[in-house]
């Protein structure tokens, strides 16, 4: 009887031991479906892209040796963790390991030059081509094969800074060089609307996002005056080009009250079917007479206040460009971005 109750308990110990192992190990099946099927679809049309016969092939070494690389993960995570780390096994499965990261780099590499050199005159219906041979050759590749390839590879979203103004654009790569290194940029002339800086930052957003189809970062840049209750504000921009540095001194000549801030206000829009968040930052100072290179838009006209909110010394445009980037509107928006971006990886490859 005894016996019995025994050997029950233990069936019943093995059951929940397995159930919390095969709980706790879930994940690799869902991470090893994505390369699997990239096995699966590249063996059952290995011969059926033949504008690029190699993408088949890319697929299937490319899953092979991803769920060789995961494996040895499970293994090294599972087994080994009570080990002596000198241990020769740990030590072989970690050359292992580093071997195999390096030829996914390489292989990731041929798979882009495989891939996107095709991907704006790959045609995916055989029917219309197949009248002549060297059509098929050259434009035809099965749909699932190519475009599960493309959506592999374009997993990682590159994201793309779009701005008209060189300026603006140095001193957003110079700040966020680190935490986003595959910001890319594009020159697009998108209109400059009325309204609420938040308001016109998320218009600009929305339409970058559809004219780029992916995730984009834009900003507004607006100046206020205090005395003017916050004129010309995001209009600043056509103010300063009507009058100029010493036609907006003399907007103020009228009042004692010369403070004024300096505003960033940063939308990020992960695609055309996504919402804008926006980043706002803020550089308070007041305007001055122009002093310093006259290169960046009224950065000679503005004096941001120092730690204690007093007067500072230098202008935008006497300062070293390092320390502007330190205290800027644009580099406090850019914070609250960066932020943004360490919680949200997929876009930081
Ligand atoms: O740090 C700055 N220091 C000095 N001047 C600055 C700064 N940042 C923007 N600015 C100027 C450029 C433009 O005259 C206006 C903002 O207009 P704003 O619409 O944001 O810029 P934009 O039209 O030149 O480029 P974009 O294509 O990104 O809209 O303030
Ligand atoms: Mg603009």
């Amino acid at each position: 009887m005894n016996a019995i109750k025994l050997e029950m308990n233990n069936k019943q110990t093995n059951d929940i031991i397995c159930k919390s192992f095969c709980l706790k190990n879930i994940w690799i099946l869902f991470i090893i479906i994505l390369p699997l099927s990239g096995i699966i679809i590249g063996f059952i049309f290995r011969n059926d892209c033949p504008l690029e016969k190699y993408i088949p092939l890319w697929e299937i070494i490319n899953g092979f040796i991803t769920i060789i690389f995961l494996l040895l993960i499970f293994i090294t995570k599972q087994f080994f963790h009570e080990i002596q780390y000198r241990n020769w096994s740990i030590f072989i499965i970690d050359q292992l390991k580093i071997l195999l990261i390096f030829f996914l780099f390489l292989w990731f590499i041929c798979g882009n030059i495989w891939v996107y050199k095709y991907y704006r005159i790959v045609k995916y219906d055989k029917q219309i081509l197949l009248s002549n041979k060297k059509t098929i050759e050259n434009f035809y590749c099965n749909k699932i094969v190519y475009l599960y390839a493309f959506c592999y590879l374009s997993r990682k979203m590159v994201v793309t800074y779009v701005t008209g103004n060189k300026n603006k654009l140095v001193e957003v790569q110079a700040i966020l060089a680190d935490a986003l290194p595959n910001l890319r940029s594009q020159d697009l002339d998108l209109p400059e609307y009325q309204g609420e800086p938040e308001q016109i930052t998320k218009g600009k957003a929305i339409l970058a996002a559809q004219r780029i189809n992916g995730p984009i970062l834009v900003e507004d840049t607006s100046l206020h005056f205090n005395a003017l209750h916050g004129l010309p504000g995001p209009y600043i921009k056509w103010f300063l080009d009507k009058l100029g540095h010493d036609g907006l001194n003399k907007l103020l000549a009228a009042y004692d009250d010369k403070t004024a801030y300096a505003q960033c206000v940063f939308a990020f829009c992960a695609g055309p079917s996504h919402q804008p968040i926006t980043f706002t930052g803020r550089c308070p100072g007041r305007i001055v007479p122009a002093r310093g290179p006259n290169t960046f838009g009224w950065d000679p006209i503005f004096q941001p206040d120092n730690e204690q909110g007093q007067a500072g010394e230098k202008t935008f445009a006497e300062m070293d460009k390092t320390i502007k980037n330190q205290i800027s509107h644009r580099s406090r928006s850019l914070q609250l971005v960066k932020d943004y971006f360490d919680k949200h990886p997929e876009y930081v490859s």
